[in-house]
């Protein structure tokens, strides 16, 4: 399902401060990128998810937050990988938008050398927020080359990054009519019977091809590109999926929605699931409005 609006206008003002923290974010980009070539094992710490953090992991989070400590506007910061919100503006008393990031999506396909992400969400909210709180959203790709998807106002873009800038390759993104790809995490014996029987209906269609990269922003990038659908659905042992909402779910199911697809829970919009907690982690569904709808009517 898609909400009308596609989150929060942007009347109140904040388009400074959006606009600042995607800069923000291109800009330590090049660094982040730099810095992954040792820093590829995992350690002993884990996120407050309980996964083993890698040395990028922390070491992005903390570019990213050197980062938003000097973006004008944006109030308090917080990430996958850290238990507590933190206050950014300079009075520290948390004034402005709530930055929330996943500094490295898909962190595991670092030991194979395969697509990683950043993902930063802006909620006009405290955290933490529903989705229908943000007010921008983007993500980095690093790819064979460094993109970055930005997404306000219910409009997409994306640029390519050189040299921590943002050089624009294409406006108003949206999802191609004629979805050709799909992926879906979660081991396969674990998938709902009812979330096996929409993948059958997916699975049908002659055009639709299985692209599944381990990283969420690669697949979700061929989504943009191609048409399609993905998810990282309800399983059998888990219940609310992995992908955390407040870093994952919400700043995706907006750019998404500002892309003209859909997102969904399985039931509603992911931008209308109740936020109750920093961490939660929530199914994600999204795509073509129509292959969201048969999920939707699928999993009912
Ligand atoms: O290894 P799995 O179960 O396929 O999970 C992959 C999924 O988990 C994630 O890696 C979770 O993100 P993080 O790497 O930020 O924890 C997604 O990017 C990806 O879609
Ligand atoms: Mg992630
Ligand atoms: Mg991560």
């Amino acid at each position: 399902m898609a909400r009308t609006d596609g989150g929060a206008d942007d009347s109140e003002g904040h388009d400074d401060a959006v606009e600042a923290a995607f800069a923000a974010v291109a800009s330590v980009a090049p660094e982040i990128r730099a810095g992954l070539p040792g820093r590829r094992t995992k350690g002993d710490e884990t996120n407050p998810s309980g996964e083993h953090q890698l040395a990028a992991d922390t070491y992005a989070d903390d570019l990213l937050l050197e980062a938003m400590e000097g973006v004008d506007g944006v109030g308090t910061y917080a990430s996958e990988e850290r238990t507590k919100v933190i206050d950014v503006d300079e009075d520290g008393f948390g004034d402005g938008l709530s930055a929330a990031i996943d500094p490295l999506d898909g962190s595991s396909n670092l030991k194979p050398n395969n697509t990683m992400g950043t993902i930063l969400a802006l909620y006009d909210a405290p955290l933490p927020a529903q989705g229908a709180d943000l007010v921008g959203a983007a993500y980095v790709l690093y790819g064979p080359i460094t993109t970055m998807i930005t997404a306000r106002d219910g409009r997409v873009t994306e640029c390519v990054v050189e040299d921590g800038s943002r050089r624009e390759i294409r406006e108003d993104v949206t999802l191609p009519d004629d979805p050709s790809v799909y992926g879906f995490g979660g081991r396969v014996p674990d998938w709902t019977r009812d979330f096996a029987a929409y993948v059958e209906q997916v699975e049908a269609d002659p055009s639709m091809k299985l692209r599944y990269g381990g990283a969420m922003i690669g697949d979700i990038n061929q989504v943009l590109t191609y048409g399609g659908v993905f998810a990282y659905p309800a399983l059998q042992s888990a219940e609310r999926g992995k992908l955390r909402l407040q870093f994952e779910g919400n700043p995706i199911g907006y750019i998404v929605e500002c892309a003209g697809g859909s997102s969904s829970d399985g039931e509603r919009s992911l931008l209308d699931v109740e936020a109750t907690d920093l961490h939660q982690r929530v199914p994600v569904y999204v795509g073509n409005d129509d292959l969201i709808d048969l999920l939707e009517e699928t999993l009912d």
